[in-house]
């Protein structure tokens, strides 16, 4: 099958683990014999440098024209203090909303080597922790109109409005119950429905989309409430579907029950199910340029990749598999090793996972 994918490197850590997704990618379809056509390009601050513009249209149009596109990160200190439409992550949320990728997938997956390398008590870890966070990501706060920073009476103002359509959260609560569907059938709807209007909408839409689902059971948290139950009670989750801000959050908190934010990936989908893939991490600036960071989050992003954008589920199968076996022979980057572990860098890592698949 020929594999036409768009290479996002952006910035930090972005191409150093983006390099190592590719690695495994390449060692994948040579062993499937599938062709890759790997077309690359600019985007957050590594565009700004070049061309002014953290998401030009050269790579809109690049990603348009591939069938998934992968992505590394964006950000860094270099351009913290630009306004905030020319800082890098517009550029990101410039292409999700470019590409209506309104559907963020994350999976969150307590890996069995890793269970030692959890943040929570080991009680609660063996219980085990399978859950996926739904996050609705081209609208809520992040895009609401009216935003910006105004003079009021002699004194600024910063604005962000929280705003959702019923069709808008539709979508996404229905992607939420068919995932449900073919899990352990439940879904948790995370909101601030006892505070925000907003969230008293989302509420009562996902209840009636809940109506065309009677075999999925319905919980709903405050997302107070809800942060707090994913540490006491991960493995009572299955499908948590949340607002864009909301899910930013938890599923950072997400990242570090399961071990480290390096091993979390996602997929971003639009109603054509074209799909971004990136880990749920960041650029980290404190561990760029040195080889250390944790692949494996873009790793299994681009497992997520195959079998989303391509449908090659054996494939997106073996990539789990040589992960879980790195990981079983004790190979650990800095951010998951402990004593008597064998500690390797980014590029080994890469290296191991690529030869088991
Ligand atoms: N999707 C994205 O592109 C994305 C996501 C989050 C943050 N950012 C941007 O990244 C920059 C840094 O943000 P931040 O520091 O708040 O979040 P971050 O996710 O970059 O880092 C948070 C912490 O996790 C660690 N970490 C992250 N990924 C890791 C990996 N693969 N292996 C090992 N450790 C890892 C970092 O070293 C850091 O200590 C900011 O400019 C932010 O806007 C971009
Ligand atoms: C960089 C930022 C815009 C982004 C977000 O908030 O969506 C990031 O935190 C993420 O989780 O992908
Ligand atoms: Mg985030």
């Amino acid at each position: 099958m020929e594999l036409k994918i768009c290479v996002l490197p952006g910035d930090g850590i972005g191409p150093e683990v983006v390099r190592e997704g590719i690695k495994v990618l390449q060692a994948i379809s040579k062993k499937y014999g599938h062709k890759l056509i790997l077309e690359e390009a600019l985007i957050g601050g590594a565009a700004l440098d070049k061309e002014a513009d953290p998401l030009p249209e050269d790579t809109v149009f690049k990603c348009k024209d591939s069938q998934a596109v992968l992505l590394g990160a964006v950000g860094g200190p270099k351009w913290d203090n630009l306004p905030r439409n020319l800082r890098p992550e517009s550029g990101l949320l410039g292409i999700r909303k470019k590409l209506d990728l309104f559907a963020n997938i994350r999976p969150v997956k307590l890996l069995p080597a890793l269970q030692q390398a959890s943040v929570l008590r080991q009680d609660i870890v063996a219980k085990g922790i399978d859950l996926v966070v739904i996050r609705e990501l081209t609208s809520g706060i992040y895009f609401g109109e009216p935003k910006g920073i105004f003079e009021e009476k002699g004194e600024k103002i910063g604005l962000n409005t929280m705003r959702y359509t019923e069709k808008e959260v539709q979508r996404v609560a229905r992607l939420a119950f068919e995932t449900a569907l073919r899990r352990k059938k439940k879904v948790t709807s995370v909101d601030k429905a006892n505070v925000l209007e907003v969230s008293q909408l989302w509420r009562d839409v996902v209840c009636e989309v809940a109506k065309e689902y009677p075999e999925v059971e319905l919980e709903h948290l405050y997302v107070d409430n809800a942060a707090m139950q994913l540490v006491a009670r991960p493995y009572s989750f299955d499908v948590i579907v949340t607002s864009n801000l909301f899910g930013d959050i938890l599923s950072d908190e997400a990242g570090v029950i399961t071990g480290s934010l390096g091993t979390l990936p996602s997929a971003s989908l639009n109603e054509q199910k074209l799909g971004l893939y990136e880990p749920i991490h960041g650029s980290a600036p404190d561990i760029a340029g040195k080889d250390i960071a944790n692949p494996i989050a873009t790793i299994l992003s681009v497992a997520m990749l195959l079998e989303y954008s391509f449908g090659l589920k054996e494939e997106a199968n073996a990539i789990e598999q040589a992960v879980e076996k790195t990981l079983g022979f004790g190979y650990r980057t800095l951010d998951i090793f402990r004593e008597g572990q064998k500690k390797v860098t980014c590029s080994q890592m890469g290296d191991f996972i690529a030869m088991q698949v």
